[in-house]
This record gives structure tokens, C-alpha cells and sequence, in this order.
């Protein structure tokens, strides 16, 4: 019988059938990153179970830590420092590799997981982190769990769960110049909602699709849970596979050899049959800003807030959207002035992210009065554009350069910007109050992030002079 990529990494995990109401999937591999990661050790110790297999359990220090620099294990926020400690302390009590702040290996968790080659085609990977999808892109099935069943992972290397559903997502057609998988990705949210995806195993395909590079990839897999998915997926091809060769996790040798023979021939067969099925046009996207508080409440940059009765601009939450924005129906995106500019998180921090906003901001200054900062995903991430001058241009453009981390995508370590701050952000949730208390978020790309920052107002990239 055909069966889609998806059918084909499940039946190979699968260890039992019908277990208690689901099927037992073995793991390959667990990440965990300090603010559900170290919970999930410390319960696990107190129980008295152990790691079953700490060699395939990886744990590393990103949402809480300080990004400012000279950072030590202190954060804004008070409890975070208890965070990182018990991380720490149950990583090295468990037996398992931890990238701790100091690490050149540290980064955001999906971020610095396929840059290390932990994340590889046809294998399970889980990680108590709701963007764990994004390790999709790489052709393995990754996805986001809780604390309760990382205890779960880490004691058995199974978790009990039943087969999702599964969704083809196919984009045709190609990309327009100065448009990016941020803007497809907000562009899917925004057309099909945040309810789209409902708990399938969404697989993105199609001529756009595949080509993207695989840090698209990643940035289109990421916003999968922006729609509900239980993951994303799409297909490894060479891409993958060139991105993969020679990364430390990576097989070497023979082994290479072998895995790269498997993962030729792991794709959904011609005749797959999926629950559901969505096509749309790479064509029809421009360069996206979310105007709300929710992913799926984005319009086109030359469009504006949508009266009510469009895109959640009637009902209650689209009423409550507007308030909180500071924002009337009608009024265009372009040209909102504001007060910061963010490119960061797991959504938008790789190499390619920051080289194609430096390429914008080089021999230009932020407007006066706007903060603006960019956090590099991973600590590598931050020395290669070390290494290319990028900071140089982003300093001296007027952007802060941090370490690595979360920062401020998500206000778990405290630093925020100020109550009703208009803040241009290459994030991937403009929820309220996700940057700090009142901040006012617009999700956008690195470069829309970049022209923005440069006008003092929401700015079309394409059309910096
Ligand atoms: C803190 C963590 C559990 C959370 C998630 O699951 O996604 C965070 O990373 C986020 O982006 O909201
Ligand atoms: S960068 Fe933001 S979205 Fe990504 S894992 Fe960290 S907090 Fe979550």
C-alpha cells in the first residue's frame, strides 16, 4: 500500500500497536532546553528513574538565558537563574550532553539541533518546546511534547501516542524576488488560520517547496504549530543531505553511506493518500506583517488593518486585537511608525536571516529613537557572522548584537520592550504580551525587520533604495 513519508517513519518506530488506545513509537532522539528541560529532569530524578539511553538525550541553555553580553548565569527575570542551575545539575546528574552558556555549540534548540546534525532525516526527535517542528525540514519526524511526556521519553525512549492524521500542503509556483518562506509561512497561516492544521502531520511539497534552502525550510516548518499541526515534514533532497555532510552528530564513513542511501528513498509515494489536502500559489505572496495578535491576522505590506468582517476584525477577538494594537480598520501597515525592531528567534535567526538584513541595513543607521537588536539563533550562527563582519554592520547601523537565545521572542527571561511598544519582530507569535508586558508585536521577515528599523516605520524591503 502507499503511504506518505510520515506512514513511513511511524511504521518504523512503531513498536506496539493499539498500546492502551495508541501506538508506542520509539525515540531517536530528546532535546530539552532549560525552562521545560530541567523540570522534566528534576521530576524524573525524584521518581528515582533513570535515563534509559543518555547518549541520545541532548539539553542546552536558550529561553531564559541573558543575550546581553557578558552574560552570566543571572537573568532579569529572578527565577531564571534556578532554571538554568537545575538544568545544569540534572543534565550532569542524568548523564547527558549539555550546551551550556559557554558552549560554542550553544543556541536556540532548533537553532543549533540541525547545525550539530542531531536532527536527521527518518529518525523521531521530541523536545518539550512547541517549535520542534521545525527539525521537519530536515525529513524527520519532530515534534513538541510536554514536560510530563519527556519524563516519559527519557525513562523508556518510547512515548505512547496515537497516529495523527496527515495534511499535504502544496505550494507551486516560485517565490517573487524579496519574498521569503517568513512571508509563506504567514501568508499559509494567514490565508488558511491558525485552526488549519489541526493536530496533522502537515507536509509541506511542491515546486516552491522544494525550492527553498533548507533554512527556508526551517522557517516554513516552524510556524507549522501557528496553525495547530502536530509537526511539519518535507521530504530530505540533496539540499538536505549536502546541509547534513561533515555536521558532528552526522553519520561519518560507511554509516554516512548507508543513511544517505535510506534517505534517497524516504518521500510520500506518488499514489499517498492524505486526510487532507491544501494547494496555494507561491505567486500570490508579497511580503507579510501581522497586524494582531494572532499569526493568522497578517495582510500583504502594502495592505492595511482590514474592516470589520475580514480577517478577524469583526468578531471579539478581532475587536480585542485591534485595542490592544492601537489600531483602527483601514489604517495602511506601511508607513506605522515604531518604537523597536527585533530579528531573532528560532523562526528567523540563521546565517542566511541576518546575512540578507545586513545586506540592508550596510551603510545605513536605524532611525533615531528606535531600539533595535538582533540575536543570533546560535552561538556559531554568531560567530560566522562574526567572521563575516555582519556585526560590524549591524553595529554600526545601530543594532544591538547579542549572544544566543531566545531573548526577546518570548519574555521568559525578563527583558522586555516598554508597555504598548510597536515592535517589528522576526518572531513567530505576536500574542499579547509575548514580548513583555503590553508590547505590541508585528510579525514580519529578517528584511521587512531591517527596512523597518531604518525608517522608524513599518517599510516595504523591496523598496529600500
Ligand atoms: C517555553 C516553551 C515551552 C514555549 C513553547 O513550547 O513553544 C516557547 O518556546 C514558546 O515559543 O512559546
Ligand atoms: S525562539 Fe521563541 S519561539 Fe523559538 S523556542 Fe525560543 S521562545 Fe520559543
Amino acid at each position: 500500500m502507499s503511504r506518505t513519508i510520515f506512514d513511513k517513519i511511524w511504521d518504523s518506530h512503531r513498536i506496539a500497536s493499539n498500546a492502551g488506545g495508541g501506538d508506542l513509537i520509539l525515540i531517536d532522539r530528546i532535546l530539552l532546553h532549560e525552562r521545560t528541560g530541567g523540570v522534566a529532569l528534576k521530576s524524573l530524578a525524584e521518581r528515582g528513574r533513570r535515563v534509559l539511553a543518555p547518549d541520545q538525550a541532548f539539553a542546552v541553555m536558550d529561553h531564559i538565558v541573558d543575550t546581553r553580553p557578558g552574560r552570566t548565569d543571572r537573568t532579569l527575570m529572578p527565577t531564571g537563574t534556578d532554571f538554568i542551575r537545575a538544568t545544569r545539575e540534572g543534565a550532569r546528574a542524568a548523564g547527558l550532553r549539555l550546551f551550556d552558556l559557554d558552549d560554542p555549540a550553544q543556541g536556540i534548540v532548533h537553532v543549533m539541533s540541525p547545525e550539530l546534525g542531531l536532527v536527521l532525516p527518518g529518525a523521531t526527535l521530541v523536545c518539550p518546546d512547541s517549535h520542534t517542528c521545525s527539525q521537519g525540514a530536515l525529513g524527520a519526524l519532530a515534534w513538541g511534547i510536554g514536560s510530563t511526556e519527556a519524563e516519559h521519553a527519557l525513562a523508556t525512549s518510547t512515548l505512547r501516542l496515537r497516529r495523527p492524521p496527515t495534511m499535504r500542503v502544496t505550494v507551486d509556483g516560485a517565490l517573487a524576488p524579496g519574498v521569503t518562506a517568513k512571508d509563506l509561512a504567514l501568508a499559509l497561516v494567514g490565508r488558511f488560520g491558525v485552526g488549519s492544521g489541526k493536530g496533522h502531520v502537515v507536509e509541506y511539497a511542491g515546486s516552491a517547496v522544494r525550492a527553498l534552502d533548507v533554512e527556508s525550510r526551517l522557517t516554513l516548518c516552524n510556524m507549522a504549530t501557528e496553525s495547530a499541526a502536530f509537526t511539519a515534514i518535507i521530504a530530505p533532497d540533496e539540499a538536505v543531505i549536502d546541509y547534513l555532510k561533515g555536521r558532528r552528530f552526522a553519520p561519518s564513513g560507511e554509516a554516512w553511506d548507508r543513511a544517505v542511501e535510506s534517505w534517497r528513498a524516504l518521500a510520500s509515494d506518488d499514489d499517498a493518500v492524505f486526510d487532507r489536502e491544501l494547494a496555494f500559489d507561491a505567486r500570490e505572496v508579497a511580503p507579510m506583517v501581522s497586524w494582531g495578535t494572532s499569526p493568522q491576522q497578517v495582510v500583504p505590506i502594502d495592505g492595511a488593518v482590514p474592516e470589520p468582517g475580514v480577517g478577524q476584525g469583526s468578531d471579539e477577538n478581532g475587536q480585542r486585537a485591534l485595542a490592544y494594537m492601537g489600531l483602527t480598520p483601514g489604517t495602511p501597515l506601511a508607513d506605522l511608525p515604531i518604537d523597536a525592531a527585533f530579528i531573532g528567534s528560532c523562526t528567523n535567526s540563521r546565517i542566511g536571516d541576518l546575512r540578507r538584513a545586513a545586506a540592508l541595513l550596510d551603510g545605513r543607521k536605524v532611525a533615531a529613537g528606535i531600539k533595535a537588536i538582533c540575536v543570533p539563533g546560535s552561538t556559531q550562527v554568531k560567530q560566522q557572522a562574526e567572521a563575516e563582519g555582519l556585526d560590524k554592520i549591524f553595529l554600526s547601523a545601530g543594532f544591538e548584537w547579542r549572544e544566543s537565545g531566545c531573548s526577546m521572542c518570548f519574555y521568559a527571561g525578563g527583558e522586555s520592550f516598554a508597555p504598548q511598544a510597536r515592535v517589528i519582530s522576526s518572531t513567530n507569535r505576536n500574542f499579547e504580551s509575548r514580548q513583555g508586558p503590553g508590547t505590541r508585536t508585528h510579525l514580519a521577515s529578517p528584511e521587512t525587520v531591517a527596512a523597518s528599523a531604518i525608517a522608524g516605520r513599518i517599510a516595504d524591503p523591496r523598496k529600500v533604495a
